[in-house]
């Protein structure tokens, strides 16, 4: 059990509708995340506290550093490049061409730079859509994609293990975190099981991001919370609680990743909610953990 005297701050008060895929950006000092229906990629540097945006075409669920410079996004159903600098998305490849209302969901890049995102039906209200209309993907750095399998609700939080020998990966609907054997060198993923499952209070299983000690960090959607889970022995390590009930993922960031940035949503919370939690919609940082985050890996592509 680890004790901790965490901390956490409202760092950022603009209220996006559904901020998702925090990523840090150490050559900057800055936490990349995506506000999905309002379709932006957003910068906020942690120096100036000032906040950059792109408003893409489609609905951006996920974003993520490439090697070669600017970033990669799932829009739509599309992997994108995006030139920050002219604002530009170049299409590197499209998904679900014959589900008109899918799109992507989560996104994350492995160890050898492989981009993995999976989809999801477009929701009518939060978590209320049509079952099964999801397929997870991943986007090689010579911009094929390969599929991995199909039926999922809700595609979101992905991590590898440390020693990248296991993938870790959440349905929301499942209210399960998953493993899978993973092999770095095919992407190739096996032996699907279930390494935690939800307790009724923690709610929907969203985003996810992996600690120094091997540990994962999972953002639990209307319960206002993220919880540390062992992957090994399926307990609950730790439970911390936000000021706002739909936190949506999770990642480390800041000087060594010993500090964590969560997101959260303010769509489809009534007016009374709203009152109650004014931050709704905000980015956080919590310091005080105790334990610190990896670097995320870059697009290889
Ligand atoms: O950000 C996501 O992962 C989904 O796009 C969101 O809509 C919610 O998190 C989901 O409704 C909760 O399961
Ligand atoms: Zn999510």
């Amino acid at each position: 059990m680890t004790m901790s005297s965490a901390k956490i701050e409202c760092v950022l008060r603009e209220n996006w509708r559904c901020g998702e895929s925090p990523v840090w950006e150490e050559a900057s000092n800055s936490l990349l995340f995506v506000d999905i229906p309002a379709k932006k990629v957003c910068r906020w540097d942690s120096l100036s506290k000032q906040v950059q945006q792109v408003t893409v075409d489609a609905p951006v669920s996920s974003v993520a550093l490439r090697q070669s410079g600017g970033y990669v996004a799932t829009v739509g159903t599309k992997f994108c490049a995006l030139n920050w600098e002219d604002q530009s998305a170049v299409v590197l490849a499209t998904v679900d061409k014959d589900k008109k209302s899918n799109r992507f969901n989560d996104g994350k890049v492995d160890p050898a730079g492989r981009y993995f995102a999976g989809t999801m039906a477009e929701e009518t209200a939060p978590a209320v859509l049509e079952r099964h209309q999801g397929s997870l993907y991943s986007l090689f750095p010579d911009h094929h994609v390969e599929k991995y399998f199909d039926q999922v609700d809700i595609s979101n939080g992905l991590d590898w293990s440390l020693d990248h020998k296991i993938f870790y990966y959440i349905d929301s609907l499942s209210y399960s975190v998953d493993a899978f054997d993973y092999d770095l060198q095919t992407g190739k993923i096996s032996n699907r099981r279930s390494v935690y499952k939800l307790e009724k209070e923690e709610q929907i299983p969203d985003g996810m991001c992996i600690d120094v000690e091997g540990k994962l960090w999972v953002a639990c959607y209307n319960g206002g919370r993220v919880i540390r889970l062992d992957p090994e022995t399926g307990k609950r390590l730790q439970t911390v609680k936000l000021p706002v009930v739909k936190t949506t993922s999770c990642c480390f960031g800041g000087k060594d990743y010993s500090e964590m940035y969560v997101t959260s949503a303010r769509d489809g919370m009534d007016p009374e909610g709203l009152l109650q939690q004014p931050e709704a919609g905000g980015i956080f940082k919590i310091t005080g953990l105790g334990v610190k985050g990896i670097p995320p890996y870059p697009y290889a592509g």
